[in-house]
């Protein structure tokens, strides 16, 4: 019923007749403030008729809405009408020049200019100039986007509309700002425009200079996401130096590359805190506009053609927040694209979007020039009745609240004719009633106008065009150049976990306790030698346990950051496997040697600088191997809690199997042993240690050695081969 009435409401013949007042308006050269005005109150008056009486509600609707268009064509058929047609035309649709609200109207609209910015306030110094270089421009337009979701329950499955038919589009040197209330759909479309959601539930069409995405677009374009993916330990001048040198192109010398580093950060006004660590949750940094704005160096440094920014002015003061749009301006002005989300900015930052897209649960309630939408909104009968911000305005009216707000007659008629489903309790219209009429306003008023002229084609040649139809990736280094630089960055970043107190105190604490249990242990008596045994087992599962629990964090700690980086395509996946699996390696061996220090001489095991040598040597092929099922683990499940579970399961299975409690094992499951390091690493102690003594220890027979360190090596590679396969699969989309 609802559906219906306010359908069929909101399409008239006066509608149709603006339309093409307001095309032909576009032809009208720009007017002056005061023809925004006077755009503005013939506006206010096309919408103010007031209700009467007569028979049906739409019935009287109409009838309202023809004398409306009477009075519309009497003015069109004067000179008068005409250029009064134009200068509203100026005030409402989306070929208009601008349009000031007077400032005693919506108090906190005063135009923005750049004398309120503060300079850098940080910083101390001018406003610095983003690089001009000339980029690719890219002209981004899509049509009827949409996008749904299949919500799988127990036993039903069900689509979820996310986006319904949304069309628009931006510009080099424009900012669009993707508005609307909290799950209207804004993060799924700048997900969907940056070519970040690839589905099969993706309908409409996005196209950048009228080509669709392709691989090539991905080292043009700059997405900073809403949560800041940055690793706190690295120092801001560290963090936009590796970037830099990962993702500028391979044809630039480091020291360029290096450069352009400090140029970025001079041009965000970081330069106070270039050498200060970013910090996270438990390691004090920088602050969270500073940490915005490195996220944002991260993406210009490649100098982007297209930037889409999620949220970036979220929990940020005002000024700071004024700050950051000011620079997306200025980056705009550099001839880039930008497109942002924003949940909600005060009047001054409003004034500073190019254009707008108001999203309301997923439908289009607006596009076109932000300086415009109160004007439209006007124009279809939702004005504020006091003074508001006008983002607050537009978020209220997107939520279908409209206390506060001026309705149009016909939502007044709904409520009137006491349909109770469509009012609220103070006699409002209902949000979902509110809501519905702005989609259809929308639809049938504007959207129709917009789509035609997305048709013309964008104004660049050929050989322009067909750059981002290259499905060539590009990569800012080679590969040996990508592994030493993330070697350097995992060292780095990791630098304070090699020498923590709290794992240092841990391996040499357990070491002594060791030594002092099996105090110069003697392993000339039969038991004796069953004790030393017992001391060699327990070394065994110590360094099996002890690795595999380090190395599972490895890949769901970094997940967001690999996905991250990998979206963009700044590295190999084998680079950063290979490097981030042996950064650790040299420094997770250097205390398995003081922990064997300790053990072997208060243990008194057996003396000899080659036995030593060996005995290191199997636990550093223990602790290799065993790292390799922690990183297998970790990539494989990419879940801490599952992977702990699944890794204390498989290390106590391992440490059951290993040989030590039991030695008669039905056959059907003594094969679990050949699979356990902790059996191959405890076999080759007892050779180091015993060989000389006894050919069987305990049941276990010493032999050569060979097939204990085979196993122990194809463990090595073989579950670091699950690991980098198990990342190989790891989805990169945005939204999974
Ligand atoms: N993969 C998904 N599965 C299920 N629902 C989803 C999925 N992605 C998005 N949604 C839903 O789609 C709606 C829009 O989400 P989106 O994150 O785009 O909103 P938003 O406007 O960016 O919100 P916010 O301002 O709170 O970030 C939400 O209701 C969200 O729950």
């Amino acid at each position: 019923m609802e559906n219906a009435s306010t359908s069929s409401l909101a399409r008239t013949k006066s509608d149709q007749l603006l339309e093409t007042v307001a095309t032909t308006a576009e032809k009208s050269p720009p007017s002056a403030e005061g023809g925004g005005v006077l755009s503005r109150k013939s506006s206010w008056r096309m919408t103010a008729s007031s209700p009467g009486g007569g028979g049906g509600r739409n019935t009287y609707i109409r009838k309202a809405r023809s004398a409306q268009l009477k009075v519309e064509v009497d003015e069109v058929g004067s000179g008068v009408a005409l250029s009064r047609a134009s200068s509203a035309s100026l005030g409402l649709s989306f070929s208009f020049t601008g349009f000031t609200l007077p400032p005693d109207e919506i108090a906190d609209s005063k135009p923005f200019s750049d004398d309120d910015i503060p300079e850098d306030i940080e910083a101390g110094t001018p406003k610095p100039k983003f690089q001009t270089e000339p980029t690719l421009p890219i002209y981004l337009k899509f049509t009827d986007v949409t996008y749904k979701v299949v919500m799988k329950g127990i036993t039903t499955t069900k689509e979820k509309d996310i986006l319904k038919g949304i069309t628009g589009s931006v510009n080099p040197g424009e900012v669009l700002a993707l508005m609307g209330p909290s799950g209207s759909g804004k993060t799924s479309l700048l997900n969907l425009l940056g070519g970040r959601l690839i589905q099969s539930t993706i309908g409409g069409s996005i196209t950048y200079n009228d080509q669709p995405y392709s691989k090539f677009l991905k080292s043009r374009i700059g997405f900073v996401t809403q949560d800041d993916v940055l690793f706190p330990h690295l120092t801001v001048k560290e963090t936009l130096t590796y970037a830099a040198r990962l993702r500028l192109p391979n044809t630039l010398t480091k020291e360029q590359k290096e450069k352009r580093a400090l140029e970025v950060i001079d041009e965000l006004g970081l330069e106070r805190c270039q050498d200060t660590m970013i910090g996270g949750s438990y390691v004090r940094g920088i602050s969270g506009g500073e940490r915005k704005r490195v996220c944002i160096g991260n993406e210009i440094i490649i100098n982007p053609s297209l930037l889409f920014l999620d949220e970036p002015t979220s929990g940020l003061d005002s000024t700071t927040a004024l700050r950051i749009v000011q620079m997306l301006q200025d980056i705009a002005e550099a001839g880039k694209t930008v497109v942002t989300t924003i949940h909600q900015p005060s009047s001054r930052l409003f004034h500073k979007f190019d254009k707008l897209i108001l999203l309301g649960k997923g439908s289009l309630l607006y596009f076109g020039k932000a300086s415009d939408a109160m004007d439209y909104f006007q124009f279809i009968g939702c004005a504020p009745l006091i003074a508001m911000n006008p983002a607050e305005f537009l978020l209220d009216l997107a939520n279908g609240n409209v206390n506060d707000i001026s309705v149009p007659s016909e939502l007044k008629d709904i409520v009137q004719v006491g349909n109770a489903e469509a009012e609220t309790c103070n006699g409002k219209p209902s949000a979902s009633v509110v809501q519905e009429y702005l989609v259809e306003a929308y639809d049938s008023r504007v959207a129709e106008i917009e789509k035609t002229k997305l048709m013309v084609p964008v104004p660049l040649d050929v050989e322009l065009k067909s750059k981002v139809c290259s499905c060539k990736r590009q990569w800012g280094a080679s590969w040996f150049e990508q592994f030493s630089i993330l070697f350097s960055r995992g060292f780095k970043e990791r630098r304070h976990d090699y020498f923590s107190w709290l794992r240092i105190t841990q391996v040499l604490a357990t070491a002594v306790i060791l030594g002092l249990l099996w105090w110069q242990s003697d392993a000339k008596t039969p038991k004796g030698l069953q004790d030393q045994a017992g001391l060699l087992f327990f070394i065994a599962v110590f360094w099996g346990f002890f690795p595999v629990f380090t190395a599972i964090f490895t890949f769901p700690q970094e997940r967001a950051m690999l996905t991250k980086e990998r979206t963009t395509d700044m590295y190999r996946l084998s680079a950063y496997f290979v490097a981030r699996t042996t950064s650790d390696l040299l420094l997770d061996l250097v205390l398995p040697v003081f922990f064997l220090l300790l053990v072997y001489f208060m243990a008194n095991l057996r003396l000899g600088s080659g036995r030593f040598f060996f005995s290191i040597l199997t636990v550093f092929l223990c602790i290799i191997a065993a790292q390799g099922l922690g990183l297998a683990i970790g990539a494989t499940l990419m879940d801490l809690k599952r992977a702990t579970t699944l890794a204390s399961v498989t290390v106590m299975t391992f440490m059951l199997a290993g040989g030590f409690f039991v030695k008669k094992v039905p056959i059907f499951i003594s094969w679990i042993r050949y699979i356990s390091f902790n059996y191959h690493t405890y076999k080759l102690l007892l050779k180091v240690q015993y060989e000389h003594i006894t050919p069987t220890i305990d049941g276990i027979r010493i032999d050569s050695g060979f097939r204990e360190v085979a196993a122990l090596t194809a463990m090595v590679f073989g579950y670091r081969l699950l690991a980098y396969l198990s990342l190989r699969r790891m989805k990169l989309q945005a939204g999974n």
